[in-house]
């Protein structure tokens, strides 16, 4: 788990975050969403230690980060993974090269156990067997993924990406979305994404932090982001066609569903009512074993007098 408390940051005078609080949960995907310019990358950046905030902290899983020891803050930069923009790749490395070398600057593992963890990532990402491919002889989405296992390969308890879907088709965004959020599932990461991607929220949003203007003004579930009442995440969300769509259909949903559970009740109501009406007439009825029956029994105020 990440907690971030009260975050701000300023360029020359011109602030860039302002008192940004919030908790991002171990073996989710946490959105930062927020239109162009609004602060996630910089506030991102606070968060790895890239750039350090004129006031708040910074906290790993308990472990104070901003102002600590040095030692204390590379031990939590080991345990960081990055997923940066353009994949950041080395060109003049093969693919299998470019995932061993965090291996061997931040563990002192074996060549031969470097070997077995570079093969299971590159599997684990569906990259088996492009192991001495270079990074111009592979597509955009499969540099994304070898940017996905370099960041794991060293057992990563935190993941950072920034914009991981830019300059992919929607088909390959989906699918390097899903690999992050099954990897953050199966190794219980604590995952951080940069986004401005509304698919990325509807699928893989776990936990959404939406900045406006260097402010967090909301944060929820991919359930509830259409659900509010803030007029600027509504522009933002809503500025895509898809999105109003999204919506236009969950209120017709939900009109259907309240009409369905109205029309229940009413039939409830009936039901209830028609045997109550039927059981007062079958009393009334004899019953065939005694033809004095209920019938006979019935009696008045007076009768009981
Ligand atoms: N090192 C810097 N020096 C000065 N200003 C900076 C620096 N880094 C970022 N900024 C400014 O901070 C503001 C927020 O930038 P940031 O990159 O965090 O936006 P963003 O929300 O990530 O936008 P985008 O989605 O376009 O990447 C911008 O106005 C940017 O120019």
């Amino acid at each position: 788990m990440i907690e971030i408390h009260n975050i701000h940051k300023a360029f020359n005078g011109k602030k860039v975050l302002d008192g940004v609080s919030g908790v991002f949960e171990t073996g989710k995907t946490n959105l930062l969403l927020g239109a162009s310019g609004t602060g996630k990358s910089v506030l991102l950046k606070c968060i790895v230690g890239l750039i350090k905030p004129d006031l708040g902290s910074v906290t790993f899983d308990g472990t104070y980060f901003t102002n600590n020891k040095l030692d204390i803050r590379q031990e939590i930069r080991r345990k960081i993974g990055m997923l940066f923009q353009g994949s950041a790749l080395f060109d003049s490395m093969t693919v299998e090269q470019n995932v061993e070398f965090p291996l061997k600057m931040l563990t002192d593992m074996t060549k031969e156990e470097r070997k077995e963890r570079v093969d299971f990532c590159l599997k684990r990402v569906g990259l088996e067997g492009a192991n001495k491919k270079m990074p111009s002889e592979i597509s955009g989405g499969m540099k994304k993924r070898v940017g996905i296992a370099r960041a794991i390969a060293p057992h990563c308890t935190y993941l950072f990406c920034d914009e991981p879907n830019s300059g992919l088709d929607p088909q390959t965004a989906l699918k390097i979305d899903e690999l992050i959020k099954e990897i953050t599932e199966e190794y219980n990461i604590t995952t951080i994404i940069v986004t401005h991607d509304m698919n990325s929220v509807i699928e893989i949003g776990d936990k959404i932090f939406f900045l406006y203007e260097g402010k967090k003004l909301w944060e929820g579930t991919r359930d509830d982001i259409m659900d509010t009442d803030i007029k600027e995440l509504n522009d933002f969300i809503f500025a895509n066609r898809l999105m109003r769509d999204a919506k236009k259909v969950e209120e017709e949903e939900r009109e259907e569903e309240e009409e369905r559970r109205y029309n229940g009740q009413l039939a409830s109501q009936g039901k209830e009512k028609a045997p109550s009406e039927e059981s007062v007439e079958t009393e009334k009825e004899p019953h065939p074993d005694n033809p004095e029956g209920p019938a006979a029994t019935t009696q008045t105020g007076n009768d009981k007098v």
